[in-house]
C-alpha cells in the first residue's frame, strides 16, 4: 500500500461520517444557494508569475510544520504579499487540516481559495462549493479516466476551477486528454514521498501551452522560482517555505520578483 493509498482510505472513512450526518442531496441543495466562485484561470494567466500560497500545519512528508493557529490571519499575510491564490489544506488526518480552515480563509480574504484535498467522490465537490472554495484539486494518480473527466465536468458544472495535478508523462497526457484547463506537476512523488525539483522542468515541454503551468512542491528559495519560471511554470504552489517563514508577505514579493529574473 503506497502512502496516497493510505490517506485515501483515511479520507474516505471520515466523509463516509459526513455523509452519515449531512446526506447527499443536502450539500448538493446548499451547493445550489452558495455564492459564485470567482474565475481563477484569467488570473493564473496573468503574464506575472502567480503564487499560490498554501495553510499547511503538517505532512506525512515533513511532520509538523507550523503551528497555525489563526490560519485567517495567515491567509491575509499571503493575499497582502500579492498571492494570486490561498490554498487551504482540508485533509484532517495526514495535515492535521480541516473544513474550519477553509471557512476562516473563506471570510477572511477576496482572493480564489483552493480546496486541497483527495477529491474522490461527488460529495467533496459539492462541499467545497458549499465552504466557498473556488479551486478543487484533482490528483491524476488518484482517479481512473472515468473519474478524471468525470469530476472535471462537476467541477466546472458548480462554477469551480480545477487544479489538475500530475507527476509522469503519462499522468501529464490523461490530463490533457480528459480536457485539463489547469495542470499541475508535483515535484514530489505522493507514492514515495520523494520530490525533485526536475520534475517540473521534465514535464513543462509536454503540457504546452494551451493550459496552464502550476509547478508544486519543494519550491523553497527564490533560486528555485527562478528556475521554474524559467521552464514556463505559470504559477508556483508554495506550502512549507511560506508558513515556515517569519513574513511570508515579504516571501512572496520576493518570489515575484525572482520569477521576473527567470523569465527574462
Ligand atoms: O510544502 P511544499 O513543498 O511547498 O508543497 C506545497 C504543495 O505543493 C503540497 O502541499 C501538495 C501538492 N500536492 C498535494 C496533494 C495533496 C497534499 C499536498 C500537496
Amino acid at each position: 500500500m503506497t502512502v496516497l493509498d493510505d490517506i485515501i482510505a483515511g479520507v474516505r472513512e471520515d466523509l463516509h461520517a459526513r455523509t452519515a450526518r449531512v446526506p447527499l442531496a443536502d450539500v448538493r441543495r446548499a451547493a445550489e444557494s452558495a455564492p459564485e466562485p470567482l474565475d481563477v484561470v484569467a488570473r493564473l494567466r496573468d503574464p506575472r508569475l502567480a503564487v499560490i500560497s498554501e495553510v499547511k500545519r503538517s505532512s506525512p512528508s515533513k511532520g509538523h510544520l507550523a503551528d497555525i493557529s489563526d490560519p485567517a490571519e495567515l491567509a491575509a499575510s499571503y493575499a497582502a504579499g500579492g498571492a494570486a491564490a490561498i490554498s487551504v489544506l482540508t485533509e484532517q488526518r495526514r495535515f492535521n487540516g480541516s473544513l474550519d480552515d477553509l471557512d476562516a480563509v473563506r471570510a477572511r480574504v477576496d482572493v480564489p481559495v483552493l480546496r486541497k484535498d483527495f477529491m474522490v467522490d461527488e460529495y467533496q465537490f459539492f462541499e467545497a462549493r458549499v465552504h466557498g472554495a473556488d479551486l478543487v484539486l484533482l490528483i491524476v494518480a488518484a482517479l481512473d479516466d472515468a473519474q478524471l473527466r468525470s469530476f472535471l465536468t462537476l467541477t466546472s458544472d458548480l462554477g469551480m476551477t480545477a487544479l489538475v495535478e500530475t507527476h509522469t508523462a503519462e499522468e501529464v497526457d490523461r490530463a490533457l486528454e480528459a480536457g485539463a484547463e489547469v495542470i499541475g506537476v508535483n515535484n514530489r512523488n505522493l507514492k514515495t514521498l520523494d520530490v525533485g525539483l526536475a520534475t517540473f522542468g521534465a514535464l513543462a515541454g509536454r503540457i504546452g501551452s494551451d493550459a496552464v503551468k502550476v509547478a508544486e512542491s519543494g519550491i523553497l528559495t527564490a533560486a528555485d522560482v527562478e528556475l521554474v519560471a524559467s521552464q514556463g511554470a505559470d504559477a508556483i504552489l508554495v506550502g512549507e517555505a511560506l508558513v515556515r517563514h517569519g513574513d511570508p508577505a515579504a516571501a512572496i514579493s520576493e518570489f515575484m520578483a525572482a520569477a521576473e529574473r527567470g523569465i527574462r
